[in-house]
């Protein structure tokens, strides 16, 4: 009998070009590019001789820094612009698979990646951003990586990786109504702090993560990066194989078949040890939303905003003061009394179909409230939007007052013209709210698309029930 082994260790140890004591060169299936982060990386290429090793499995498009709105009235800012027009020539010089601003399957490459069926079990990505963790859904060891790491992966197909420590975060119980993957990632960042996964392989397992949606998944694996996780993983099951049938660069025909039996060896093993294992009941969780300036200062709707003498020792006291001051909040409000100026519905964590879907059902035949100076629903992808539009969900949107844009990162960091103004007060569905998020001096609130949609139309904190 073979030893019992993790999902983690199956896939990284079919990918080992060399081992060293304490890290491992991994083989590259897939490298994800964008406007950034791979502009040096390029030069460096081109400084030292050397060329994109295996072109193939390259997939480039912009995200960042892009307008969502009037595109073709080209980009706000000369470095934004630069920073286009240097992907677009080194995706040409190349010859590298590119996504233009016009091409339907733009948009964040973590969202644009699954759905094309390019992020597949099994297999390693790389990609020049934190929130790679994201592909981990689908069985992928998929890891953000730096300028320099872009350069070393394009010149070898390898990325030198530290040997990893893996985890299994077990989600049992049952979620309650009007409770989603965001607010048990929230949750969870909460109680086990935005370092409990530094430096690890966190495998999400139990029957939560069983009747999870792809897209839901995907929520989970994109907040791994929160708790500090090098990769975030999910086994394969039915749910991961029927999602990535048909897609476009899925396996076909016999392919398919091959390759979906391979697919269903992508668990972990009875038996399999990990290095740390966590569970996590989620029977108890309502809808979260973050009061401070970690994703891990989160309290459920219905609390009020926490006493910073509560936090644990004197250093998360501080900590806590001074994230109230930062964001314009007295200990002992309620949550469900904090109005807002901006609704932002979109990012990697939060602007796929199934995210969209559940804001329509919340907000038709609604108006967004005359305090939100500006609602906006950014998707993750062209093709998101498209969908979106076929099912009439954008004529839902606009009808509330919300604004329907083009793909991209949008408000979710700031980059481009979407962005939060000194002290303005916004809930956001993304996966950050550090100081300074969105904008110098903004106030970000992180919740899920449900809550984020009753808040557009109730002006304040709100659950969908109560609007
Ligand atoms: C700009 C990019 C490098 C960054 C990341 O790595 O995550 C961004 O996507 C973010 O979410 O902060
Ligand atoms: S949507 Fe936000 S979190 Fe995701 S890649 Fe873009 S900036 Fe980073």
């Amino acid at each position: 009998m073979p030893a019992a082994r993790t999902l983690f260790e199956k896939i990284w140890q079919r990918h080992i070009i060399a081992e060293h004591e304490t890290s491992v060169l991994l083989y590259i299936d897939k490298h994800l590019i964008n406007e950034v982060t791979s502009p040096q990386a390029f030069d460096g290429l081109r400084t030292t001789g050397r060329k994109p090793w295996r072109r193939q499995s390259v997939l480039a498009t912009a995200d960042h820094n892009i307008p969502t709105l009037n595109r073709r009235a080209g980009m706000h800012s000369e470095i934004a612009q630069r920073q286009l027009a240097t992907l677009e020539r080194n995706c040409e010089e190349y010859g590298l698979q590119y996504y233009s601003l016009t091409d339907a399957r733009q948009g964040i490459l973590h969202v644009v990646a699954p759905e094309l069926g390019e992020t597949l079990p099994g297999i390693t990505i790389a990609c020049g951003d934190s929130h790679t963790t994201t592909h981990g859904a689908f069985a992928t060891l998929a890891f953000g990586i730096g300028t320099s790491d872009i350069e070393q992966v394009l010149a070898t197909q390898c990325l030198q990786v530290p040997k990893l420590k893996t985890m299994n975060v077990r989600l049992h119980g049952t979620m309650r109504a009007g409770v989603y993957a965001k607010d048990i990632a929230l949750a969870f960042l909460r109680k086990f702090g935005t370092d409990c996964a530094a430096g690890c392989a966190l495998e999400f397992s139990g029957n939560v993560v069983s009747g999870l949606s792809m897209e839901s998944r995907m929520t989970l694996c994109n907040l791994a990066a929160e708790a500090g996780a090098r990769v975030g993983i999910i086994g394969v099951d039915d749910i991961t194989i029927d999602y990535l049938k048909g897609r476009p660069s899925s396996p076909q025909g016999h392919e398919w078949a091959l390759a979906t039996e391979y697919w269903s060896t992508l668990h972990t093993d009875d038996g399999a040890k990990f290095d740390r294992n966590v569970e996590f009941d989620v029977s108890d969780v309502a809808p979260q939303v973050t009061w401070g300036t970690t994703p891990a200062m989160t309290v459920s709707l219905f609390e009020s905003v926490p006493d910073p003498r509560s936090a644990g020792n004197l250093d998360a006291q501080r900590a806590a003061a001074r994230a109230l001051d930062y964001m314009g909040l007295r200990a002992g409000t309620p949550m469900r009394s904090i109005r807002l100026d901006k609704i932002f519905i979109g990012s990697c964590t939060n602007s796929r179909i199934e995210d969209l879907r559940i804001v329509a059902g919340i907000v038709k035949r609604r108006k967004v409230a005359a305090g939100i100076r500006q609602a906006l629903i950014v998707p993750g992808s062209g093709l998101v939007k498209r969908q979106a539009e076929e099912e009439g969900l954008h004529e839902i949107f606009l009808d509330a007052g919300f604004e329907w844009r083009d793909a991209g990162c949008s408000m979710c960091l700031g980059m481009n013209n979407d962005s939060l103004s000194e002290g303005e007060r916004c809930a956001s569905t993304s996966n950050r709210n550090f100081e300074g998020r969105q904008g110098r001096g903004g106030r970000s609130h992180l919740l899920s698309p449900a809550i984020a949609a009753a808040t557009a139309i109730a002006g304040r904190f709100a659950a969908p029930e109560e609007i």
